[in-house]
C-alpha cells in the first residue's frame, strides 16, 4: 500500500503548552482512518498539522516522499488545493453564493484537471436537484453532501474530516458515514477522520484513540 503523508515526530505548542506530543503517523492510498478523542485532546490540531493547514512546531510532514512544510507557500497551497479535500463539522459553505458555486469554488485553487464537474459530483452525492438553490434552504445533512461535493470537485487523494457529523443527527450521520465508505470503495479516496463519537466507522482497519495530545493505536501501514 503506498503511503501518501508520513508525519515524523510531529508535534505543537501553543504558549509553551503541549497540543500534541512527537507523534508518527501515516496515511496510507485508499485507506479510512479514523481518530477518536474527548474535546481538547488535540484532534483539531493534529487533523491540521496532517493536512498541511498548520506548522508543526518540530518534526516533518511527508507528501509523497516530499517535506511539506519546506516546499514553498505556493507548492504547499498547490498540494492543498488538488490533491487533499476538507469537510468540517460546520459544513462552512457560503450563504450567498449557490450549491453548485459552493461546489465550484476549489477549482479557484486547483492547477490539476479532474474528471468531476458540479452535475456529477452532485449527483454522485444525492443533491442534484439543490444546485440553484442558496445552502439556507437545505437541511443540516443537505449542506454537509454539499460540503462534501465540495471537497470531491478536485478529485483528492485524501478528505480531511474535523467532526464532520457534530452537527447532524444519528439518521444523517448514517447516511454521511455510508457516503464516506461509498466514495472510498468506488474511488480509492483516503479518508481521515476525527470524532468524539465512537465507533462511528465500523469499516474502519485504522481506528487511533487521541488523549491529552497522544495518539495511540496501530497504524497498518
Ligand atoms: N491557535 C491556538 N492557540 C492556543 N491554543 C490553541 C490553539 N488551537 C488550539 N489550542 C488549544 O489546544 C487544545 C486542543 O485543541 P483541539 O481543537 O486540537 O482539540 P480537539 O480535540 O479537536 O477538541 P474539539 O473537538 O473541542 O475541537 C485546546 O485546549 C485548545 O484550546
Amino acid at each position: 500500500m503506498k503511503c501518501l503523508v508520513d508525519a515524523q515526530q510531529i508535534s505543537k505548542k501553543y504558549n509553551n503548552r503541549v497540543i500534541v506530543k512527537p507523534s508518527d503517523f501515516q496515511v496510507n492510498e485508499g485507506s479510512i482512518t479514523v481518530i477518536e478523542g474527548k474535546s481538547g485532546s488535540g484532534k483539531s490540531t493534529f487533523l491540521g498539522m496532517l493536512a498541511g493547514l498548520e506548522k508543526p512546531t518540530k518534526g516533518r510532514l511527508y507528501y509523497q516522499g516530499k517535506s511539506f512544510y519546506q516546499l514553498s507557500d505556493e507548492e504547499q497551497s498547490d498540494i492543498r488545493g488538488s490533491a487533499f479535500g476538507f469537510v468540517f463539522q460546520s459544513f462552512q459553505l457560503i450563504p450567498e453564493l449557490t450549491v453548485r458555486e459552493n461546489i465550484e469554488l476549489p477549482l479557484n485553487f486547483s492547477k490539476e484537471d479532474t474528471i468531476w464537474t458540479a452535475d456529477n459530483v452532485a449527483k454522485e452525492l444525492g443533491i442534484d436537484s439543490k444546485l440553484e438553490y442558496l445552502p439556507g434552504r437545505l437541511s443540516g445533512g443537505e449542506q454537509q453532501r454539499v460540503a462534501i461535493a465540495r471537497a470531491l470537485i478536485t478529485a483528492p487523494k485524501i478528505i480531511f474530516a474535523d467532526e464532520p457529523t457534530g452537527n447532524l443527527d444519528s439518521k444523517t450521520t448514517k447516511q454521511v458515514v455510508e457516503l464516506f465508505t461509498q466514495l472510498n470503495k468506488k474511488h480509492g479516496i483516503a479518508f481521515v477522520i476525527v470524532t468524539h463519537e465512537k465507533g462511528l466507522i465500523k469499516e474502519t482497519q485504522d481506528l487511533y484513540m487521541m488523549e491529552n495530545g497522544v495518539i495511540t493505536g496501530e497504524n497498518h501501514v
